[in-house]
């Protein structure tokens, strides 16, 4: 207990119970064509089954709901159904929306009273390891209000003034230092109050949850991130998500 005799953040957390957002509503159209990119497999196994188990590795997680396709819900619950999962950890399957902010709304809305960490994790990350689950659960619970895993780059980032036609050339406006960014993965993890707080504020569109925390004026903290938590976006990306589960199946010796 701290001086006041309240518990501090961190006391306070240290026994909450973890939940998992996963929004798995999206098209993939950077993907190509075919069914919804979660849906689709990565050595036969649907891309959101490899990511609700990841999350469901992490001891700390008792429950996953999976944010399913708008029209999607009842076979994302066969898929679930079909496929062994830790009997420790509870799914629920709720129906997405319109965007990947809506989508990660909708999956709050279904979170039941007694979880005071949430993490939300893009199905498109099927392969992050349970290591860096359980760091930024780590970090909530010692207090932190959002917690991003993220790697430092491997390229040099330039700001541009986009074009407005497609394939113009575009005129660089700075050139950021590279040793102090950082790209960003999931799961992200947040103290849910505040979580469910920029979700019901913030309308700006973002590309993170992370960064609604930001607008609301609160620390947001980085903990290492990993390679193999990259995002499946394109096509190269499910070769690379095949070679990795290859090579996992080699080191497992089976
Ligand atoms: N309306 C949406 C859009 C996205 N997502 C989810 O947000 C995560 C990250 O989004 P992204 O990789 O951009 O997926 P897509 O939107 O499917 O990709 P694209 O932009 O290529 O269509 C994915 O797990 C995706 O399913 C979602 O739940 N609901
Ligand atoms: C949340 C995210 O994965 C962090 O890098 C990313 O911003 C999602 O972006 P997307 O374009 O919606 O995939």
């Amino acid at each position: 207990m701290s001086d006041d005799s309240r518990p501090s953040p961190s006391e306070a957390r240290s026994g909450a119970r973890t939940a998992v957002v996963i929004p798995a509503a999206g098209r993939g159209v950077r993907l190509g064509p075919g069914a919804p990119k979660a849906l689709r497999a990565l050595n036969g196994t649907p891309m959101l089954i490899h990511a609700v188990r990841a999350m469901a590795a992490s001891r700390a997680v008792s429950l996953v709901v999976v944010v399913a396709p708008p029209d999607g819900a009842p076979e994302v619950k066969s898929m679930l159904d079909a496929h062994a999962l830790p009997e420790r950890t509870d799914f629920l399957v709720v129906p997405g929306g319109e965007t990947r902010q809506e989508s990660v709304r909708l999956g709050l809305d279904a979170l039941p009273p007694d979880f005071d960490i949430v993490l939300v994790h893009d199905a498109a990350r099927p392969l992050v390891p349970v290591d860096t689950v359980d760091a930024v659960i780590e970090a909530v619970r010692d207090g932190a209000p959002a917690v991003v895993p993220a790697l430092p780059l491997a390229d040099t980032v330039k700001e541009v003034e986009p074009a407005q036609t497609p394939g113009a050339s575009e005129p660089v406006v700075a050139t950021p230092q590279r040793a102090r960014l950082r790209a960003v993965q999931t799961p992200q993890g947040f103290d849910r109050a505040t979580l469910v707080r920029a979700h019901e504020t913030v309308t700006d569109d973002v590309t993170d949850d992370a960064s609604m925390i930001e607008q609301l004026g609160l620390g947001v903290v980085v903990v290492p991130g990993h390679e193999e938590a990259f995002k499946v976006t394109r096509p190269l990306d499910l070769v690379l998500a095949e070679a990795v589960l290859a090579r996992r199946r080699l080191n497992d010796g089976f």
